[in-house]
């Protein structure tokens, strides 16, 4: 049976990924100036996590929210608040007033936890795919005492099929706990279950990476690649659209080491990283240890991520050994 909370997430995703492609088409292609506190993607990012959380409320009405924004700049400024404003009631058909567009806007301040359940948005995960017109996604995950249940990712931009440009664009990925891992097309209502690539050789292997570099050192991935014979380029894309390229066997390895001392968001990888493990791939950090979802807002008792087809998990974490000089790395 499909559970209630899926059905709701998937309502919510495609509301917020309708928001994103509005505010792209009008005022990142039509604004000129944009100052810092109205640029696109902050005034994508409030709507898109606004009608996230007025979708969950609708439905459950004591749900629980760690996300990625607060009404803090709303606040600050009329007209910010204003275009928000606006932004949600049309896309929603509502009246909702200011005051309730920051309130919904402010669930989003749960510290999460190991305890009950809760939800984790990001808005926009991509920002700077969103601003290039490259990939961004709107991502939902579900925890039920401290673990991952229910990831959906909504990708405007992404292809339908493989990595085809030509193709029709916009998906969803959706994993349940114990379910598998789906995707159903913008404008469908088919969820088609994938599948992680049963690749076993890493030297016909892809693997994938942030495309800012500053988010992951494309250097040390060079490195491991290298190390594993892996011959084709990477594929350097925003946001967990990787997460959904792995899942769906259009790449075998994602590798992210992001700078010394940074500690990554729970919603940078909650959905992405149950859709990867639902389709029989692997996800963990350079250590090889599962990513932590119950120590709050940030996944601090984990450094990097690493996600795989599965079958090359244990080759691609003795590279990683080697290449950072690791004593300690567990295998699958
Ligand atoms: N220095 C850094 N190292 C690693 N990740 C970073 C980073 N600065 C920002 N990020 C995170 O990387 C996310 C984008 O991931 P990717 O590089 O895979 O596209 C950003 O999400 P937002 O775009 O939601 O802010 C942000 O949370
Ligand atoms: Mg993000």
């Amino acid at each position: 049976m499909v559970s209630k909370e899926r059905e709701v997430a998937i309502e919510a995703v495609l509301k917020a990924c309708t928001v994103c492609q509005k505010v792209f088409n009008t005022l990142v292609k039509g604004e000129t100036v944009i100052k810092q506190d109205e640029s696109p993607v902050t005034i994508g990012d409030f709507a898109a996590q606004a009608i996230v959380s007025i979708t969950l409320q609708k439905h459950f009405p004591d749900f629980k929210l760690v996300g990625e924004e607060n009404s803090k700049a709303l606040k600050e400024s009329e007209s910010l608040r204003k275009r928000v404003t606006n932004l949600v009631n049309e896309t929603l058909e509502s009246k909702y007033s200011e005051e309730e567009i920051m309130k919904a806007i402010d669930r989003g301040t749960y510290e999460g936890g190991s305890t009950g359940n809760f939800w984790v948005i990001d808005p926009i995960d991509g920002t700077m795919g969103f601003l290039r017109g490259g990939q961004y996604a709107v991502c939902l995950g579900y925890t039920v005492n401290g673990e991952i249940t229910l990831g959906v990712l909504g990708c405007p931009n992404l292809p339908c099929n493989d990595m085809d440009e030509n193709g029709p664009k916009g998906c969803l990925f959706i994993g349940e706990k114990g379910l598998g891992a789906f995707q159903r097309n913008f404008g469908s209502n088919e969820d088609v279950k994938i599948h992680v690539s049963q690749a076993d050789t890493t030297a016909k292997a892809k693997f994938c990476e942030s495309f800012e570099s500053s988010h992951s050192s494309h250097k040390d991935s060079a490195e491991i690649a290298s190390l594993l014979n892996i011959t084709l380029p990477p594929i350097r894309i925003d946001s967990q659209c990787k997460y959904g390229i792995i899942a769906r066997g259009n790449a075998e390895v994602y590798l992210r080491f992001a700078r010394e001392g940074y500690i990554e968001n729970t919603w940078d990888h909650a959905a992405g990283s149950l859709i990867v493990k639902e389709a029989g791939g692997i996800v963990c950090d350079m250590y090889g240890k599962p990513l932590d979802f119950s120590k709050g807002r940030q996944l601090i008792n984990n450094k990097g991520v690493i996600a795989t087809n599965g079958i090359l998990h244990n080759q691609v974490m003795k590279a990683i050994k080697s290449v950072f000089k690791l004593n300690n790395v567990l295998l699958a």
